[in-house]
Order: C-alpha cells, then structure tokens, then sequence
C-alpha cells in the first residue's frame, strides 16, 4: 500500500500548530505535508518532526499575498524577482526541515491574459527554479487545481500540466496530482493516472472526497481502486491526506486505518 502522508494544514485543525504532529503520529502517519509553514521557524518544526518520528514530504513556496488571493507567482508577470526570492525562501526552509520536495504554485492569472504569453514567462521561471533546486537536490511540483475552488488559478487539467513539463525538460521536476482536483476538472482519473506514470513525471499524489473535499469515504471518487492501482503501477511515493473533516480529524479515519493496518502485516 502507498504510504500516506498527513497535511497538517487542513487535518487537525482541531489542535495547535505544535500538537498536529503528536495527533498524526498517534494516528499511525509516518509523514506530513504543510501548506505554507513560513510563520513557524524551521528549526521548531525540524524538532517537532524528529520527537514524533515524522517525516516531511510536501511544502508548498510561498505564494505572494495570500489574503489579497493570490495563489502563486510563477506567471506572474513582472514578479519576477519576488517569484525567485519566494523560491529560495522555500528551498532553504525545505532543506532545513528535511523535505525533499516544494510545490511551485503557477498564480491567478486575469482573464484576458493570453497562455501564449503566459507559458514562456512560466517556463523561463519553473526552469531558474528546477536549478536552483537542483543545485539544494531538491525537487519540486506544480499541480493543476480546480477552478471552483481557485477560480482564475493557471494550470487546471493534468495534460496541461504534462505539456508544461515535457516543455521545461527538467528530471527534478514533476507532477502532484491530487485526485480531488482531477475528478473535479476532468474525470477519468484512473488514466490520467496511468499517463503520469507512463510520461515519468509522477511526483506525488494526493486525494480528498468529491464533491465536498472531506474523508475520501463517500462521494463519488473510489480511492480504494485509485491506491490499489498505485501499487500495481509501482509508484513508490507518498499519498497526500489533504481533505477538511467532517468532525474530528481521528474521528474520521477508519477509511484510511484499513490500509495503515495492512501496511504493518
Ligand atoms: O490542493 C491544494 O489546494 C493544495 O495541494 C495546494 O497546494 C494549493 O493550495
Ligand atoms: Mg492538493
């Protein structure tokens, strides 16, 4: 079975920062994702992951201002600067808590931008920040993102986002694709899955239910065939647990308990 990661910034809400990573250990995680962990030094967060036994898989850059909706820089333009301070704010954070990989957020574009202007600014930003990366041996994501909930957001469909990567050509580079975003947008995630894996870019994976992003345990995604068939793939990576509780973050985990429980046999 897939090993599954926590992400802190949506799952145990019910704790403070500091007691998250207690509650996932407890619950049986080995690993966390946190969004944007930028207000906590990363000293404090390196020590909490070494007293629970955890380890970090996902960060996110962090993504402009946040509170006026932005979502990313990465075609921003004319942010060209802050795209690259953001960057290294992020793979300096990353190397000190020990994660290997940061998700690059490409940003809200205005409507009438044209994609054809947009996409070479991308590029000629995600290629400066693979290097960077590279030189930390570091890796980094982007992920398409539905439009329902990030309305304007740059990259929504996953053959976007196979295109963008089969452009930029750089191996510490590749794809998080979060099923919740995928059903939503596009539907037949089994293939889009199976093209992932088959293009090489598969970086990292996470679910939530559909349509309501809570416990992957009803709603109209079957994430119990999505992990078996990431198993049959070979994929060896981690499993994002990014979905808002319905009540109580332990409460709602017999879903993922089973396959935990599995794992140990
Ligand atoms: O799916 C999401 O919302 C996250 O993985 C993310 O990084 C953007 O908020
Ligand atoms: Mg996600």
């Amino acid at each position: 079975m897939p090993r599954f990661a926590a992400n802190l910034s949506l799952l145990y809400m019910e704790h403070a920062f500091a007691d998250r990573f207690e509650a996932a250990a407890r619950d049986g995680f080995e690993a966390v994702e946190i969004l944007f962990p930028y207000e906590h030094p990363a000293a404090e967060v390196a020590a909490l992951l070494q007293r629970h036994g955890l380890q970090a898989v996902l960060i996110n850059a962090p993504p402009g201002d946040f509170a006026a909706g932005e979502r990313g820089l990465a075609c921003l333009p004319g942010r060209e600067a802050e795209f690259r301070a953001s960057v290294e704010q992020a793979l300096a954070y990353a190397r000190a808590i020990a994660c290997p990989r940061v998700h690059i957020m490409s940003g809200i574009v205005a409507r009438e931008s044209s994609r054809s202007v947009l996409k070479p600014l991308w590029l000629d930003n995600l290629r400066w920040a693979a290097e960077a990366a590279a030189r930390m041996d570091l890796r980094l994501c982007i992920e398409p993102i539905n439009a329902r909930d990030m309305p304007g957001y740059f990259l929504n469909r996953q053959d976007q986002a196979l295109e963008l990567l089969a452009a930029l050509a750089a191996p510490n580079v590749g794809l998080q694709m979060d099923w919740y975003h995928c059903q939503i947008v596009e539907g037949d995630v089994a293939t889009k899955l199976r093209r992932a894996i088959a293009a090489g870019v598969l970086e990292h994976v996470q679910l939530a239910g559909v349509p309501d992003r809570q416990e992957p345990d009803e709603g109209e995604l079957r994430v119990d065939y999505l992990l078996d068939l990431l198993d049959r793939l070979g994929y060896a990576g981690h499993v994002g647990c990014e979905y808002r509780p319905r009540a109580g973050t332990s409460a709602g985990l017999a879903w993922l308990q089973r396959f935990i429980d599995g794992a140990r046999q």
